[in-house]
C-alpha cells in the first residue's frame, strides 16, 4: 500500500492506494438534531464516495429509556438484555457510527488505521477501545482494525444516480458503533439491524418477540447457509464456537435434524429463485390464486422453525401483495398490518407503500396502486390495481373456446 499525500483524485485529503483502489481519510459531519454542535465521522473512503454522502444527516438522538442493559454473560464477554418485553418490529438502539472504513482489510503495516483512529472523538474512541478484538495480533496489530474486523457492521453507500457500475470496494464498508456490536450471535437471532444512508445511522430492532431478562441477539453469519459452514465462518472470524439451540441440535438431537435444519435454510436461500414471486405469479395466469401465497406461508414456516424472522419481510409484502391483487380486504389488511407492524425499521419504503395501500383500502377506495416490489421489466414497471387478478379470471371465463392460460393478457388489466 503507498501514501499519496495531497496529490491526484483525492485532491487534499489524504490518500492510500492498495490494488489499484484508493482509500482516503475523509471527516463526515453531522448537525446535532437538538443543539448547534455537531459530530465528526472519521472514514476511509473512495473518493468517489465522498461528494455522494449525504449533506444533511444530523445525529440521532439517544432513546430516552432504553430497552436494554448491558451485562457481561458467563462464556461470550458482555451481552446486551432486554430489561422489559420488546415487540416484533419494535426499535432497541438507533446510532451514528464512530467510524467508517474499508471491508477489506488493509496491508500490514499501514498507518491509515492510526489516522483514522486519531480522528475519532476523544470519549468515542475510549469507548471504541472497550470493544472486543479478537484478532491476532501477530496479524492484525491496529487496535483499530482489530476492533473493526471483530464488530464492525456493513455499511452500504448506495449511489444517488445508478449511472455506472460500482465496485464493492467503493461502495461496501464496515461501521464500528459502539452499543449494537454488543449484541452477541445466535443462529437463529431474536434481533436485526438495518444501515440507513440518508440518517447515516444503523438501528437494531426485535424480529420477535424478546422477554424482559432474555439476551438479545442479532446474527454473525448467513443464516440461509449449513449449520457446518456457519460454525467454520464464525471459529474462523470470531473466535468462538457457536453453542446457540440450532447449533446444539448436533449434541441433543440426531444427524437428521442437523440435516433437515440445514436443507430448509437452503431452500429459504433459493426461494425466490426457484419459486415463483408476486410479480411472476401475477404475470402467470395458469398458476393458481394461492399459489404463492401458500408457497410463501410455507416459506414463514420454515422461517419460524429455524427461528430466522429476520427473514420474513419479503414473504409478508408479497402475501399481502397477493391479497391485494386477488381483492380481498380482510387477508389484505391482516398481511398489511402485519407488514406494517413487523417492517417499519426494517424497509421504510415498503411500509409507507404499504400503509398508503391499507388506507385507501379502508378508506374504501378499491383502485389503490403500488409498484411491485422490485420492478425488473417495464411491464412489471405498471401500476397494479385492487382485484386486478379477480377480474382477470372472470373476463377470462366470459371468453368461449379458449384456454385459459392464453387469454388473460395482464397488459390490459394493469395500467
Ligand atoms: C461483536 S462482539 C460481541 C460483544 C462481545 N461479547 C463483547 O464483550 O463486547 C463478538 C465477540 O463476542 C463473543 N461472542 C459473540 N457471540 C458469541 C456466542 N454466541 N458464543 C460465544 N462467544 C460469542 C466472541 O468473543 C466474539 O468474538
Amino acid at each position: 500500500m503507498s501514501l499519496n499525500e495531497g496529490s491526484g483524485p483525492s485532491l487534499r485529503l489524504k490518500s492510500w492506494t492498495q490494488d489499484e483502489h484508493i482509500y482516503a481519510l475523509h471527516t463526515i459531519t453531522l448537525r446535532s438534531s437538538s443543539s448547534a454542535t455537531s459530530t465528526t465521522i472519521p472514514a476511509l473512503l473512495h473518493p468517489s464516495m465522498i461528494p455522494l454522502l449525504p449533506s444533511s444527516a444530523s445525529t440521532v438522538t439517544a432513546i430516552q429509556s432504553p430497552c436494554f442493559e448491558l451485562k457481561q454473560t458467563a462464556s461470550k464477554g458482555v451481552g446486551m438484555f432486554a430489561t422489559r418485553s420488546i415487540s416484533p418490529g419494535e426499535l432497541i438502539v438507533v446510532e451514528n457510527p464512530v467510524a467508517i472504513l474499508p471491508n477489506k482489510p488493509l496491508t500490514f503495516n499501514c498507518t491509515a488505521y492510526d489516522e483514522l483512529e486519531a480522528l475519532i472523538l476523544d470519549d468515542r474512541r475510549a469507548e471504541m477501545l472497550t470493544l472486543t478484538n479478537c484478532q491476532d495480533r501477530t496479524k492484525c496489530p491496529s487496535d483499530v482494525e482489530g476492533i473493526a474486523r471483530t464488530n464492525a457492521l456493513n455499511i452500504i453507500l448506495k449511489m444517488p444516480v445508478e449511472s455506472r457500475e460500482w465496485s464493492a470496494e467503493e461502495r461496501h464498508y464496515g461501521g464500528i458503533f459502539l452499543k449494537i456490536p454488543r449484541c452477541n450471535h445466535s443462529c437463529g437471532p431474536n434481533a436485526a439491524h438495518k444501515w440507513n444512508l440518508a440518517t447515516m445511522s444503523s438501528t437494531l430492532y426485535a424480529v420477535r418477540p424478546i422477554a424482559n431478562g432474555e439476551e438479545i441477539t442479532n446474527t454473525y453469519a448467513d443464516p440461509t447457509d449449513s449449520r457446518a459452514k456457519r460454525m467454520a465462518h464464525l471459529q474462523e472470524h470470531y473466535g468462538f464456537t457457536c453453542d446457540c439451540p440450532s447449533c446444539l441440535l448436533h449434541s441433543t438431537a440426531t444427524e437428521q435434524k442437523i440435516a433437515q435444519s440445514d436443507i430448509a435454510r437452503e431452500l429459504l436461500r433459493t426461494w425466490f429463485s426457484l419459486h415463483p414471486s408476486f410479480s411472476k405469479w401475477l404475470s402467470d395466469p395458469c398458476l393458481p390464486d394461492d399459489f404463492v401465497i401458500s408457497s410463501h406461508k410455507y416459506a414463514l414456516e420454515l422461517i419460524e422453525q429455524e427461528g430466522i424472522q429476520g427473514m420474513e419481510g419479503p414473504f409478508l409484502e408479497e402475501i399481502a401483495m397477493c391479497y391485494a391483487v386477488l381483492g380481498q380486504k380482510e387477508e389484505f389488511s391482516w398481511w398489511a398490518k402485519r407488514v406494517i407492524s413487523r417492517c417499519a425499521l426494517e424497509d421504510v419504503e415498503m411500509v409507507t407503500r404499504m400503509q398508503a395501500m391499507l388506507k385507501w383500502v379502508e378508506e374504501g377506495e378499491f383502485q389503490c396502486r403500488t409498484k411491485t416490489r422490485r420492478p425488473k421489466t417495464p411491464k412489471e414497471m405498471n401500476k397494479i390495481r385492487w382485484g386486478v387478478r379477480k377480474r382477470g379470471k372472470q373476463q377470462n371465463q366470459a371468453r368461449p373456446a379458449e384456454s385459459s392460460c392464453e387469454v388473460l393478457d395482464m397488459t390490459l388489466l394493469i395500467d
